[in-house]
């Protein structure tokens, strides 16, 4: 509820309790306040005040931007100024010199003009570094938006300073809380009230109000008293910062860069603000004669001071009705404030966060952690988001990445270009917790329907191996045969067809045997089939030790093998088989108590031979030898 026509407050004003102009500053504003008056009849009156005239002057010259010709006498300086702004100087001053001191022993006067005119540079360069005024009518509210702390302690100096060494003490409660319960308002509601009584406008009275709290006014975002609710927040912080203790400054200077941060300020620009509100300061603390208060450059008050994540109090992203979906999410700017903002939003959302500072560093992060989506600055050193998505799109593994760009601008041509290197979407600085909340989940959905395909994709393709691999076994099985896992008839005739055209393309020898156990009837008949098993597994073995690597043995069927020997002349697979034949007339296999003795008998044959015009006749022809071997008397190798 206003205080403005509370009787309280029209007591302290019927009283004389509240700070309020004097003299020709007083004049001015009853002048002011008359349907019909001139620039010059308020000229006229201010020249009597000379300290009043100049300060007049120098405002007309510092806070016209676009004004080119110097102001000089004070008669410009009311028609640059405009009679309301003349108003609100002249009051504003006259409290600055009027109020210089007073009772209240906890309260610095001097330190408390000192953060007001502070703000109020702040806020004028704020509001032009964001175009979004010239700045000479925010300075007065900067320079009053906190008046009532001043009237508070001029209406109770001993009640105010029991309250202030309390608050020194313990922190925890904030200053306008402690100020509710012992007064039944706070300096928000008096400065409001007073706003409203010297004739101020609205929009300067509710910014007065709630600009300690921005969270907690409703103005629609972007709105004309939204943009200046934050000027006045970020100005009020960065004077505060400026006055804090070094203590007291660590704990402040995260709220700020994040406050700023959030309206797209970035830290560097900030300091560059901050540096030329101090420069502003040196000009206007001596023209108002605040005396004994002097900052060293605002870049050096930042560098003892660290931003840590858990320090901030960010703005929560709605989730949407979508079902939540994690991403694996890189962050690059060259900004740590924004990096950290935008990480500990999205990583209280439940994404997975890394950063980068520009576009080299990312490539690097791409190729460790292969995020699923990426949310990059526009304007980086070394390689700015631009080169870094054109980069990025080169790697065939890299085009699914869904990519934001993040932009000051929003010119369609800049658009364009980002589009054109493949960019899938854009976020405009001040980055809005809802916006990139709704445009996170578009970016969701697309992440989420990629993947899905990939997983189908790749569950077809190990579905695919799989089959392969089983028709690859199956065709192993038809070709292998399965007592002695050598490969069987159909696959021996199809390799010798191989061996038999490479052989006469290198031309080179081929020769092949054809091997048969001897009376293998016999042991089958005397020791059993399963004891006959056993006895041709050994006969495999003997072959296989006997042959070299290129040789290519296969069970035709029964006892009878086929040993296929590329590159090797007759008489070198004679001496072979000769060595096989030794090595199972070696073979000791006993069974039962009994020694069970084996022979083979060989046929060899090459295609040296003129008349072996085919595979087919060269197996033929082993074969026909084996025989001659067998009825030669078995045991024995026969190659011609
Ligand atoms: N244990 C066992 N016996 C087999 C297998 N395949 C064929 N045989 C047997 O091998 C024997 C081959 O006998 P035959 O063709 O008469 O020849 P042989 O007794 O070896 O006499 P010769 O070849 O004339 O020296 C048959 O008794 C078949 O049953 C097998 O996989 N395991």
């Amino acid at each position: 509820m206003s205080l403005l026509g509370n009787p309280k407050f029209e007591e302290f004003k019927a009283k004389g309790h509240l700070p309020s102009p004097k003299g020709v500053a007083l004049q001015v504003v009853r002048l002011t306040q008359q349907e019909e008056v001139s620039s010059q009849q308020i000229a006229h009156v201010i020249k009597a005040d000379p300290a009043l005239s100049g300060r007049l002057i120098k405002a007309a010259n510092a806070l016209m931007v676009y004004n080119t010709r110097p102001v000089v006498a004070v008669s410009d300086a009311v028609t640059v100024l405009g009679i309301n702004m003349v108003r609100q100087l002249a009051l504003g001053f006259s409290l600055v010199a009027d109020s210089r001191e007073g009772y209240c022993k906890r309260f610095d006067y001097t330190g408390f003009w000192a953060q007001s005119l502070l703000t109020a540079i702040a806020a004028q360069h704020l509001i032009r570094h964001k175009g979004i005024g010239s700045g000479e009518e925010i300075f007065i509210l900067g320079l009053l938006g906190q008046v009532g702390r001043l009237a508070l302690a001029t209406i109770y100096p001993e009640d105010y300073a029991e309250l202030l060494a309390k608050a020194s003490e313990d922190d925890s409660v904030d200053i306008a809380a402690r100020e509710q319960s012992k007064f039944g308002f706070d300096h928000c509601q008096l400065t409001q009230a007073m706003l409203a009584d010297w004739g101020m406008p609205r929009s300067f009275q509710d910014v007065a109000l709630l600009h300690e709290h921005p969270e907690e006014a409703h103005f629609a975002e972007g709105s004309r008293d939204w943009k200046l609710l934050n000027v006045m927040h970020i100005a009020s912080e960065l004077a505060a910062v400026c006055m804090a203790p070094t203590q007291r400054r660590r704990k402040m200077v995260p709220h700020l860069m994040l406050m700023a941060a959030r309206w797209g300020v970035e830290t560097e620009m900030l300091i560059e603000l901050g540096d030329g509100v101090i420069r502003g300061w040196a000009e206007w603390g001596r023209l108002l004669e605040i005396r004994g208060v002097e900052f060293p450059p605002f870049s050096e008050l930042l560098r003892a001071t660290q931003l840590l994540p858990g320090t901030m109090d960010v703005p929560a992203m709605t989730s949407g009705t979508a079902q939540f979906f994690k991403l694996r999410i890189l962050l690059v700017d060259d900004d740590r404030t924004i990096l950290l903002l935008l990480k500990t939003m999205l990583s209280n959302a439940g994404h997975e966060v890394e950063t980068a500072r520009n576009g080299v560093e990312a490539l690097a992060m791409v190729e460790k952690i292969t995020p699923q989506l990426i949310i990059s600055d526009w304007m980086m050193p070394e390689m700015d988001g631009i080169a870094f998505c054109r980069k990025l799109r080169e790697n065939p593994a890299w085009r699914s990445i869904y990519v934001f760009i993040v932009t000051a601008q929003e010119s369609v041509d800049r658009l364009v270009e980002a589009f054109e290197a493949g960019v899938d979407d854009y976020l405009t600085k001040p980055i809005n917790s809802k916006v990139l909340g709704a445009r996170l989940r578009a970016g969701q959905r697309v992440v989420q329907l990629q993947e899905e395909l990939a997983f189908d994709r790749q569950q077809l393709r190990e579905f695919a191996e799989e089959l392969a691999t089983s028709n690859h076994r199956l065709q192993q099985l038809a070709l292998t045969d399965v007592l002695t896992g050598l490969p069987n008839r159909r696959y021996a005739i199809d390799r010798m067809d191989q061996e038999w055209a490479l052989s006469k393309r290198v031309q080179r020898p081929l020769s092949c045997m054809m091997v048969d156990i001897d009376r293998f009837k016999s042991i089958n008949d005397t020791f059993g089939h399963k004891v006959g098993d056993e006895a041709l597994k050994h006969v495999v073995h003997a072959l296989r030790s006997s042959s070299r690597k290129q040789d290519v043995i296969c069970r035709l069927g029964g006892e009878e093998f086929l040993v296929i020997c590329p590159d090797t002349s007759l008489e070198q697979a004679w001496q072979q088989a000769e060595r096989l034949r030794q090595q199972v007339e070696a073979l000791k296999l006993n069974t039962a108590g009994k020694q069970i003795q084996m022979t083979v008998s060989i046929g060899v044959s090459s295609n040296a031979d003129t008349e072996i015009l085919s595979p087919d006749m060269l197996m033929q022809q082993a074969d026909r030898r084996l025989y001659a071997a067998k009825s030669a008397g078995r045991n024995r190798t026969v190659s011609d």
